[in-house]
């Protein structure tokens, strides 16, 4: 990272929240030590990620997808590691690329390590997103917290998931350790852990353990990857029956509204919102990267 001025802005969607680094050029080094100070809720901003705002045609990762989509995602967790995509994140993009003026209400497309997803921001200020098509991989997965174990669904939502319904939220415990999983060969790379109680029809309420973030006040692929898993269980599989369905997902961060259509593709629609915008201090960067 330089130490020169470097600008931020915090913001959150349901209160999973993100310090923001605008970087058109892709001139900003973050390696994974100051992601983790910079996400450090004492010695930093504070927040689950961070969203490091690239023009695609600037980035390695993303150039590819330049054609389609101006800007890129790279968004990175708490603990500093990659992850392949972030649904409040994206949210929370958009809406900083229109405050910023760099594109229009109505649709964008937005460049993920997930793959180009199109968004709509709507003159509410609520922004839906298509998160393309989950994948349901057959593995039977197993979760355990304090000597509790349930059943989980293995969701992909770009990045992985396992979905466990449980009797009572509480039963996931503090969750200030990653819940265990087995077998751990399914999630090579870690997962994002779901605990779901039913709350009425198409209606649910989860709390999720991030990998790389801990437990989090929202997750928007979390919430995706527990209406998907709602449905098969409720069986109300859009592909069988040929209508969409709806599920509301309350979060301990607020309420996602989360869509299936039949052909697969699941559309996601929520709040962004900007708290705060300022400067980082290169004297206090310095000490952070040495
Ligand atoms: N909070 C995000 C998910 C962020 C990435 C996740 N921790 C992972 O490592 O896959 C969301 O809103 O989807």
């Amino acid at each position: 990272m330089s130490t020169s001025q470097i600008a931020f802005l915090k913001g959150h969607g349901t209160e999973n929240d993100f310090v923001i680094v605008p970087d058109p050029g892709n001139a900003i080094d973050l390696p994974a030590a100051a992601v983790a100070r910079l996400c450090d809720r004492r010695a930093g901003i504070g927040g689950d990620g961070v969203l490091h705002v690239v023009r695609s045609a600037a980035h390695p990762e993303a150039r590819t997808m330049a054609a389609e989509a101006e800007w890129f995602m790279d968004y990175r967790n708490a603990d500093g590691t990659i992850a392949e995509m972030c649904g409040n994140g994206v949210r929370v993009f958009a809406h900083y690329l229109l405050r910023a003026g760099l594109v229009e209400e109505g649709d964008l497309a937005v460049a993920t390590r997930g793959g180009v997803k199109q968004v709509h921001i709507a003159e509410d200020g609520s922004i839906t997103v298509s998160m393309g098509r989950r994948l349901l991989p057959e593995e039977q997965v197993t979760v355990t917290v304090d000597g509790r174990s349930w059943p989980a669904r293995n969701v992909n939502m770009g990045n992985p998931h396992a979905v466990a319904f449980v009797e009572d939220l509480a039963h996931a415990g503090d969750l200030y350790a990653a819940p265990e999983f087995a077998p751990a060969a399914v999630y090579p790379d870690g997962v994002n852990i779901e605990f779901v109680v039913d709350r009425g029809p198409r209606h649910v309420a989860m709390r999720v353990h991030e990998r790389g973030s801990g437990e989090t006040r929202s997750c928007g692929t979390g919430a995706c990857a527990v209406a998907v898993a709602a449905a098969r269980r409720d069986g109300a599989d859009p592909a069988l029956t040929g209508s969409p369905v709806t599920y509301t997902v309350d979060l301990p961060g607020g309420t996602l509204v989360i869509t299936e259509h039949p052909d697969g593709a699941i559309e996601m629609t929520g709040p962004a919102v900007i708290v705060a915008e300022g400067f980082i201090d290169p004297l206090w960067l310095e000490t952070v990267i040495g």
